[in-house]
C-alpha cells in the first residue's frame, strides 16, 4: 500500500495550469549556506560571568537573526533518536490509514499534507505533518510507544523552552515568571514533518514561507538540510547540524518583546532524492493568555492568543497562506499599531494642532497604509 500522499493527483489542476514558463521558473537560486549562531547552554552552569555572556549571545541572536542553534541543551540524544524512529514508523503507514479522520484517535486534521487551500505551486507545500496539540496526547491510542515518547519529549522540550524564554526575558528586564504562568506542555504542540523526495523541488516548497504562531519553536532536524530563512532581505540556507537543536522566535515573542526579538519568515525546500524529517515543538501559551509587552510605548495593542490564532485561521482560509494576503500576519500588528497611533495622534492633534500627514509620517505611516489598504 502506498505511503505517499497523492500530491500529483490531488493537485493535478495546479500542476497543469502551472505549466506556464513563469510558474515553472525556479523558486530557488543557489543560495549562501550559513551556520546559525551556536549557543552552548553548558555555559549557563559555569558561573555568573559565563552565564551572563551566554544569555547576551542568545539575546543578540534572537534580535539579529530570530534564529539560533543550541548544544548541551539537556535533551538526551537517545530520546531524540527514539522520537525520530517513532516518527518514521508512523509516517510509513499507508496513506489511506494516515488520512482517516480518527487516525491515532486524534482530532481531525492532525494529519495534514499539501495545502487544501492551495491555489498555485507557490502556496502548495510538498510535505506531510502530524500536528499534535499536546493536550490531546493522552487520547492517542494504538501507537503506545509513539505516545509515550512524545510525552517524554514534550516534558523535556517544555522545560527547555521555558528556560530559553525566561533567559531571553531576563535580558530585556522583563518578568521571567510570565512563561511558567501561561505555558505548559498541554498548551503547546508538536508538529512532526516529513518531506518526501520532491521531483519538482526547484518549482515549489517543502513548506511554504511562514512565521511560527508561538513564543518560540525548538526544531530537531536530520542531516538532509533544506531549511531556509530570510536574512537582511535575502533567503539563506541553514547549514544542518544534527548535533544541535534549532530555536526560532515566534510571533508572540516578537509582540511580547515589543519587536526586539524577531519572528523571521522561513521555509523548507524538499530534497529531490532524499526524504527529510523534522520535529517542531511550538512553545505556546493557553488560549486565554494576554500578550502585552512590558516595554512602552508598545508597538502592539494587547491581544489574546485565541484572538491571534483566529485571525491566522481566517487568513489561511481566505488565502491558503499565512503571509500572502498583503502580509496577513502584519494585519493584526498593523491594526494594533494603528489603534495605538490613532489615540496618540488625536492627543497630539488636539494639543499641538500639527498636520495629520506630518504626524503619521513621524509615527509609522507604513502601518497606517497597510491598514488603509485593507479597508478596515
Ligand atoms: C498553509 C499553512 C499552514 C500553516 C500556515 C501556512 O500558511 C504555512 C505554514 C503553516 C504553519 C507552520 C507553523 C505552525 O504550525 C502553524 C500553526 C503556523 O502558524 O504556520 C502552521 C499553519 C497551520 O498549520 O495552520
Ligand atoms: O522542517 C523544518 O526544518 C522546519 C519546519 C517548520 O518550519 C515548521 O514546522 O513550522
Ligand atoms: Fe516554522
Amino acid at each position: 500500500m502506498a505511503i505517499e500522499p497523492p500530491f500529483l493527483e490531488k493537485y493535478k489542476a495546479i500542476f497543469q495550469s502551472s505549466a506556464s514558463e513563469k510558474e515553472k521558473s525556479t523558486i530557488v537560486d543557489v543560495l549562501e549556506e550559513l551556520e546559525l549562531p551556536l549557543i552552548d547552554l553548558g555555559h549557563l552552569n559555569l558561573g555568573p560571568f559565563e552565564t551572563k555572556t551566554c544569555i547576551e549571545k542568545m539575546a543578540r541572536a534572537a534580535t539579529e537573526w530570530g534564529f539560533f542553534q543550541i548544544v548541551n541543551h539537556g535533551i538526551p540524544e537517545e530520546l531524540l533518536t527514539r522520537l525520530k524512529q517513532e516518527q518514521i514508523k508512523v509516517f510509513q503507514q499507508p496513506f489511506d490509514k494516515k488520512s482517516e479522520d480518527n487516525f491515532l484517535n486524534l482530532s481531525a486534521q492532525s494529519y495534514r499534507w499539501g495545502n487544501p487551500l492551495a491555489t498555485s505551486l507557490r502556496n502548495l507545500s510538498w510535505s506531510e505533518a502530524l500536528h499534535i496539540t499536546l493536550k490531546d496526547i493522552s487520547k492517542m491510542d494504538e501507537y503506545n510507544k509513539l505516545r509515550s515518547t512524545i510525552e517524554e519529549y514534550s516534558e523535556k522540550a517544555n522545560v527547555l523552552a521555558q528556560r530559553l524564554a525566561e533567559h531571553l526575558a531576563e535580558s530585556l528586564g522583563f518578568k521571567a515568571s510570565y512563561f511558567g504562568e501561561n505555558c505548559s506542555p498541554s498548551s503547546s504542540s508538536l508538529r512532526m514533518n516529513r518531506y518526501p523526495p520532491c521531483p519538482y523541488s526547484s518549482m515549489m516548497f517543502g513548506i511554504i514561507p511562514h512565521t511560527d504562531t508561538d513564543f518560540l519553536t525548538i526544531v530537531s532536524q536530520d542531516r538532509v538540510g533544506g531549511l531556509q530563512l530570510e536574512r537582511n532581505g535575502r533567503w539563506v540556507n541553514v547549514k544542518p547540524n544534527p548535533k544541535a537543536l534549532v530555536v526560532n522566535i515566534g510571533d508572540f515573542y516578537e509582540a511580547y518583546s515589543n519587536g526586539v526579538y524577531k519572528s523571521i519568515t522561513h521555509r523548507v525546500i524538499a530534497n529531490q532524492e532524499t526524504e527529510r524529517y523534522s520535529a517542531a515543538y511550538f512553545y505556546c501559551p493557553t488560549y486565554e493568555t494576554v500578550i502585552e509587552s512590558c516595554s512602552k510605548p508598545s508597538l502592539y495593542r494587547k491581544f489574546s492568543s485565541k484572538e491571534y490564532r483566529e485571525q491566522i485561521q481566517k487568513d489561511v482560509k481566505a488565502t491558503g497562506d499565512k503571509l500572502s494576503d498583503a502580509m496577513a500576519v502584519m494585519s493584526l500588528k498593523a491594526r494594533v499599531c494603528f489603534l495605538t497611533l490613532r489615540v496618540t495622534l488625536s492627543k497630539i492633534i488636539v494639543l499641538l494642532k500639527f498636520s495629520l500627514d506630518f504626524q503619521y509620517c513621524q509615527f509609522g505611516c507604513c502601518c497606517f497604509n497597510i491598514f488603509c489598504n485593507k479597508n478596515m
